[in-house]
């Protein structure tokens, strides 16, 4: 029997509120042809939030996504808010999210389909079956060590920012890096700066305990500098790619280019809590940001967005064929040349709506060829 489930919808600033409601239109299709109950709460986080309410993210609503099955996100910030000493900032919500939901593991996976190859800046020999995950730390590193902050001193302004992981934070992430390389190639590459930072010496030192506790796994470690370099020379050497929170963040911008656009990479950032029914709460996001230079156009591309749904479905929910059938669609409508402006090579650039139209048109179909429903 189909369980119901709470989504908290987030859709946040700039292109976050025109991605977000076509990947709950897709949602939607998916609940009408399994027989699913979506409940929507949505919920202003980011800029919006701190026009309404002063604050980028209330208690309140922490607390509502907290209780949730999952949280869908768009993307919070723009240059409304970009004020360098304002106390409070769009970006925050999303950092206060990933720590109050406990959510240490933030999985992008970077796979490149035959019908992507058009979209590729890179030759299509390189990218050609690209298939890898980066597991980045999410809730510690340089985006949450204190003191952050700034000063002014004998007439200069400073700043500081800080570093800091503890061997449990590192302990955890590789972990769950090598439980993924498990169940496919069983290469892990764990990235990190051993040869300058403490922080990353310590890093490298965990995750070598970590790889004697699996003893199948390959680990290989690469410095975070050369790594931009391999990610694009031989993409096709890694399998799950692991590292700190802001060494993620910046590789895996590197590796949407492997794709051909920034708006076709999903994430799915986890932690260790199970609901008693089952569920593992998560927070579902495309990679990018609010993309202020085409907000508000109706151009931006939804398929990173309607990815994250599909991994919602499979990681939270644990609805495999649900979540399959969301990425057929897309990789149907991309091998038959739909797309959005950002990688459409010939014929014309669909809106975010006529995009999401073919995906949920592909999703319908394929329900009557192969499931009957
Ligand atoms: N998760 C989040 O909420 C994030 C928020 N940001 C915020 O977003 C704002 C803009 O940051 P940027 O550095 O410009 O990064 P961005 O990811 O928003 O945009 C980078 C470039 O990619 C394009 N792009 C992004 N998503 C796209 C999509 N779905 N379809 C088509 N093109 C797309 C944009 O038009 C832009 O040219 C800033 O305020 C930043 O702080 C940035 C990254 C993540
Ligand atoms: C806090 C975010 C704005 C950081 C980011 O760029 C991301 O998580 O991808
Ligand atoms: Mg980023």
């Amino acid at each position: 029997m189909s369980k119901a489930y709470n989504i908290a919808v987030l859709p946040g600033d700039g292109i976050g509120q025109e991605v977000v409601p076509e990947a709950v239109r897709v949602l939607k299709a998916i609940a009408d042809i399994y027989g699913h109950s979506f409940q929507f709460e949505e919920m202003l986080v980011g800029g919006a939030a701190i026009d309404a309410y002063g604050t980028p993210l209330r208690d309140e609503d922490l607390e509502k996504c907290k209780q949730a099955d999952a949280v869908l996100f768009g993307a919070n910030g723009g240059p409304k808010w970009d004020n360098p000493k304002a106390e409070v900032r769009p970006e925050q919500a999303l950092l206060w999210l990933r720590k109050g939901l406990e959510l240490f593991a933030n999985l992008r996976p970077v796979k490149v389909t035959d019908s992507m190859l058009d979209a590729s800046p890179l030759k299509p020999e390189l990218v050609k079956g690209v298939d890898l995950v980066v597991v980045r730390e999410l809730t510690g590193g340089i985006y949450f060590g204190q003191p952050s902050k700034r000063w002014e001193e004998n007439g200069q302004r400073h700043a500081v920012d800080t570093l800091y992981y503890s061997e449990e934070e590192i302990r955890r992430v590789v972990r769950t890096a090598c439980d993924i390389a498990m169940s496919r190639r069983k290469k892990v590459t764990s990235v990190d700066k051993a040869n300058v930072l403490s922080s990353s010496r310590l890093w490298r030192e965990v995750a070598t305990e970590v790889a004697q506790e699996y003893p199948e796994i390959e680990m290989e470690h690469i410095l975070v500098d050369a790594m931009t370099m391999h990610i694009m020379r031989a993409p096709k050497s890694f399998d799950v790619i692991v590292t700190e929170n802001m060494f993620g963040d910046i590789l895996t911008d590197e590796a949407a280019m492997l794709t051909g656009s920034i708006g076709l990479l999903p994430s799915a950032s986890l932690g260790a809590r199970v609901k008693e029914n089952g569920i593992r709460p998560g927070l579902y996001e495309p990679i990018h940001g609010s993309a202020p230079d085409i907000a508000g156009k109706g151009i931006a591309n939804p398929t990173a967005t309607i990815l994250s749904a599909a991994l919602m479905l499979r990681y939270s929910f644990g609805l495999e064929n649900e979540a399959s059938s969301i990425e057929q669609a897309v990789s149907k409508a991309l091998s038959e040349g739909k797309a959005t402006a950002d990688i459409v090579r010939d014929g014309k650039a669909l809106s975010t709506r006529e995009m999401t139209d073919v995906i949920i048109n592909y999703i319908y179909e394929n329900s009557k060829s192969t499931t009957g429903v």
